[in-house]
């Protein structure tokens, strides 16, 4: 089976976050299924620079007024068709943002060229390669499936997943003469939104089946709370949306293998762990002190609920801890951790930055991650600190209540607890939570356990693969596509 993916970051070519992670491992475990993922990005320089040989399958003078090519090639193992349009997307900054961290006013043209682009290759634009079902993934990519919709030609199964609601695509009305669609596009069956232009509404509207990235937050999307807006719409879709928990590249994230921390280990060796754990603290000028080391590696905005960590971390000072903070994000917050590092600089280390090598150090050295987010569709950071022994403390929302279990006394005592789960999800609820993992930390064979049984937990493709895999086996063997 032959499938398109659609996806505007791909690890680990491109990333700004989980979405990258998601779109570079899935790939490679569906093979085991006999499926084969072709996936198409745009090309930025990171892309263009990593792919090796490649074939130009297709040129456009003019793709919204930029001159453009598609080409194939692979890169890091995956198979990739890369629309190579330096207009768009050969420029300084980030995939969507300038160097001030401003949206590129052109987002609605640079996405609707990649997403027409890869409706072309859905509709056969490749000689002798077809995909048997097209996958997309966020805002993003959501327009290609309008434009197979409102296609006359033949149709495939068209799937989107939503990695995160909250981001939507939303442009002006105006630009909607310019996208190529037929009148009746800019309906409330098309990508009419709110008197705009809604790019994942109108995916989600044309998808034959959306899923998003955890059972729990399927469900939390039909309520006003989470629904972001478009509840109304995941309620009217609701036989066709399905959860699908993530899984995570066991090979990029092996602490036994990782190439970015200094001492190998696996759940048999923790002395080995400890001495990441030194070379952590090292690293980023804090004592080496008994107390437990909670961290945090996360986009720092108001989802992730890293204004709370900032507002709360004096109790971690206060009870003898250290914190780790790598993020970027939100000025106020960022602001919120530096006069905090400020304050407590014997406790508490802050990096603003994107730097993967650090976030494996860090899952591989500190005790304790904290994820205190307001809303998490799934969430990997959590499964990563599984994966490195290094013990989950969440929020009891989204895909956080179903990948982590609370260490109450009776998960402990059938040694099944991972980690911490709170609620409310407010800064009294992560201050309790603060407090009960210092209880933990100090009762230490009952930390040393839930550790341990953090490192045993599955957090690979394994099951989720399966159930895309079924997923893909249903859409093309039944004709559920009930979107036209
Ligand atoms: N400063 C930094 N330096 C280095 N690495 C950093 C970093 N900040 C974040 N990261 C990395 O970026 C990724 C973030 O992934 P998440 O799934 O936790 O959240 P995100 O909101 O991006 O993803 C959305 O999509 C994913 C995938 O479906 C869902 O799990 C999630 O709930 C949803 O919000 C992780 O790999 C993390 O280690």
């Amino acid at each position: 089976m032959n499938i398109l993916s659609v996806a505007a970051e791909i690890y680990p070519l491109v990333k700004t976050g989980g979405l990258a992670d998601v779109t570079g491992s899935l790939p490679k475990a569906l093979k085991s299924y006999g499926i084969q993922t072709h996936s198409i990005v745009p090309g930025y320089p990171g892309v263009m620079e990593a792919l090796g040989e490649t074939s130009p399958i297709a040129r456009y003078d003019s793709l919204f007024g930029e001159p453009a090519t598609i080409v194939a090639g692979q890169a890091a193992g995956l198979d990739l068709f890369v629309l190579d349009a330096p207009g768009f997307f050969n420029r300084p900054g980030g995939p969507y943002t300038d160097g001030h961290g401003h949206d590129f006013p052109d987002n609605w043209k640079r996405f609707a060229a990649f997403a027409f682009a890869a409706s072309q290759i859905a509709h056969g634009l490749i000689p002798n390669w077809r995909p048997d079902i097209i996958h997309a993934h966020d805002w993003h990519s959501a327009l290609s499936l309008v434009y197979l919709k409102f296609s006359s030609r033949p149709a495939i199964p068209r799937i989107l997943t939503v990695h995160n609601l909250a981001f939507q695509g939303q442009f002006a009305a105006h630009h909607f003469s310019e996208l190529g669609l037929p009148d009746e596009a800019y309906s409330i069956d098309g990508v009419e939104y709110y008197g705009d232009i809604g790019y994942l509404k109108g995916g989600l509207q044309a998808a034959d089946v959306i899923t998003v990235v955890s059972p729990t937050y399927a469900r939390e999307i039909m309520t006003p709370a989470f629904g972001m807006g478009l509840e109304g719409l995941m309620n009217a879709r609701h036989d066709d949306i399905v959860g699908i928990v993530n899984g995570i590249d066991m090979e990029v994230w092996d602490p036994s293998t990782d190439p970015h921390i200094d001492h190998h280990y696996s759940a048999r060796t923790p002395m080995r762990r400890l001495l990441n754990r030194c070379a952590l603290l090292d690293l980023v000028g804090l004592p080496n002190t008994s107390g437990p080391v909670f961290a945090s590696v996360n986009r720092l905005t108001w989802q992730k609920g890293m204004d709370l960590l900032a507002g709360t971390a004096d109790e971690i000072v206060a009870g003898g801890g250290k914190l780790i903070v790598l993020g970027q994000g939100e000025p106020d917050i960022e602001h919120a951790f530096m006069e905090v590092a400020r304050r407590f600089p014997q406790s508490v280390a802050v990096k603003i930055g994107y730097d993967e090598p650090l976030a494996h150090r860090i899952h591989a050295g500190a005790d304790a991650m904290l994820v205190p987010s307001r809303f998490e569709p799934c969430g990997l950071t959590q499964l990563y600190a599984l994966r490195y022994g290094c013990v989950p403390i969440v929020a009891r929302t989204g895909g956080l209540s179903e990948t982590i279990i609370d260490a109450n006394e009776a998960a402990l005592h059938a040694h099944a607890a991972t980690g911490i789960q709170f609620s409310p999800g407010d800064a009294s609820g992560l201050r309790h939570a603060l407090r009960r993992a210092f209880k933990l930390f100090r009762r230490h064979r009952v930390w040393e356990r839930l550790r341990r049984q953090g490192m045993k937990t599955d957090c690979s493709w394994h099951r989720s693969a399966a159930t895309y895999a079924e997923l893909y086996e249903e859409v093309l063997a039944t004709d559920i596509r009930l979107a036209g």
